[in-house]
């Protein structure tokens, strides 16, 4: 094994530290508190490495006293769902916790969305129910703090909307200024909503994600201001919890599958890390898949995994699904890495597919906005393909809230007659006549 394949650090490094950054790439080595966005030698991704936690004799803390330790009920320990896991995300972050809270976000179940995907274990983990409305919430609360325990001036994000949107609620709680890079014309309507009204600096850029990536990145190295997209490894170790709070839910016995729509892989890198780790402290004892959907337009990934990962393309991508508009992933080798280890696919499915099964989702009274329901198309698509079992236990994430993306609702049950006729607004008279009239027509149908 090499150094960067360790899962925690070793008795003799890192003396007195809790915690280290190491290149994914080069392995070299930075403090915690330091600053760099990538690594300082080669350019490499960092990677956040701890050290296991310790009963206060000083022996390992694993199994089922860890997980007691962790457990929500544990007096006097963080009420916010990401902080709860502290030790195993930011060990000693104290003072410096910028939390609203966010986490403790629901595991349901849903028969109207089982029958659709033909499976009567699968579970929805709802992000949606984060404080804005995102899974993206538990990476930035971390990824603030640690630009608040670093001194940070500003921070920035590229962001299809989500990233953006948590971005700018974080910096506002932490008193620093946010930029945030947006392609021009390219993010659902609540998305820039929450970005505008939580007052970061938004930049519409002539491009796509990819192109706000780069030039967000160019522009946090040349004028030093802090990066909050998943390539920050703190960003990584707070969507960690969206793992650890599952297992937990189920208490600590894995399902067969963790479904999940993917774009930048910072997710499907986080899950992989979290399995790792959750398994060597001996908190599971046997590792889920992880299935990455992708939407077929924007699908660089699966291409990829469809030739072992031998190649890596990136595509001009196009999707419905706007939070997953992204053609070059920037936590590739991460992701890989984590369906190797896990056993994983990664697969595509059609914008038809993703809205088929977000009006299922939503009629179901649950919601989700349309890069979500990639996760359940996804489900669907692999029991019909035998690869996921009726009995299987799937969790499917739902990343985001449904009033994310409030113009393809209009689109749907306004404009489009195979999907509106149902429930189509009606405008009437201020008549109790006018409702009965209503009342007796949808009867008759
Ligand atoms: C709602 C939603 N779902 C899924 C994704 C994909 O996650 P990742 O980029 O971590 O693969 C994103 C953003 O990228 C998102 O905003
Ligand atoms: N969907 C994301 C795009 C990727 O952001 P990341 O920082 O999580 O990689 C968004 O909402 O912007």
């Amino acid at each position: 094994m090499s150094a960067n394949d360790a899962i925690f650090l070793s008795a003799h490094e890192a003396p007195g530290a809790q915690s280290i950054q190491r290149c994914d790439a080069c392995a070299h080595e930075l403090t915690a508190l330091d600053a760099a966005p990538e690594c300082p030698k080669c350019g490499g991704l960092l990677a956040i490495i701890h050290r296991a936690p310790v009963d206060v004799m000083g022996a390992p803390l694993v199994g089922s006293a860890l997980a007691q330790c962790l457990s929500p009920a544990t007096p006097g320990v963080h009420v916010s769902g990401v902080w709860r896991f502290e030790s195993l995300i930011m060990p000693g972050a104290g003072e410096a916790i910028t939390s609203h809270p966010e986490g403790n976000t629901p595991l349901m179940a849903r028969t109207r969305v089982n029958a659709f995907a033909g499976c009567d274990g699968l579970l929805l983990k709802h992000e949606g129910y984060n404080p804005t409305g995102s899974f993206k919430d538990r990476g930035m609360t971390v990824g603030t703090t640690q630009a608040v325990r670093t001194g940070a001036t500003a921070v920035a994000c590229a962001s299809t909307g989500n990233t953006s949107a948590a971005l700018a609620s974080y910096a506002a709680q932490a008193g620093i200024p946010g930029l945030v890079f947006v392609p021009a014309g390219k993010v659902a309507l609540g998305k820039m909503a929450q970005t505008l009204a939580y007052g970061a600096t938004t930049l519409l850029v002539r491009g796509d994600f990819d192109a706000c990536l780069k030039l967000v990145q160019e522009a946090s190295r040349e004028l030093g201001i802090y990066l909050l997209n998943s390539i920050n490894p703190w960003r990584v170790e707070g969507q960690k919890t969206i793992v650890f709070e599952m297992l937990q839910q189920l208490e600590w016995n894995a399902p067969d599958f963790i479904v999940l729509p993917a774009g930048n892989l910072g997710n499907t890198a986080a899950f992989g890390k979290a399995l790792r780790e959750a398994q060597a402290l001996g908190l599971i004892t046997r590792v889920p898949r992880i299935v990455s959907v992708q939407a077929a337009g924007a699908a660089p990934f699966a291409h990829g995994f469809r030739n072992g990962f031998a190649t890596r393309q990136a595509v001009q991508a196009e999707t419905i699904a706007t939070a997953i508009r992204i053609g070059d992933p920037a936590s590739w080798d991460r992701a890989v890495r984590a369906i190797r280890e896990t056993d994983g696919l990664v697969i595509t499915v059609t914008d038809d597919e993703i809205i088929d099964a977000k009006v299922v989702i939503d009629a179901s009274g649950v919601g989700c906005e349309p890069a979500s329901a990639a996760s359940v198309a996804g489900v669907r698509q692999l029991v019909q393909s035998g690869v996921i079992k009726a009995s299987d236990r799937v969790v499917a994430v739902l990343t985001g809230h449904v009033l994310k993306d409030p113009g393809i609702l209009v689109e749907l049950h306004q404009e489009r007659a195979d999907f509106a006729a149902a429930n189509r607004p009606v405008e009437i008279e201020p008549t109790v006549q006018a409702v009965a009239d209503i009342l007796r027509r949808s009867r008759a149908n």
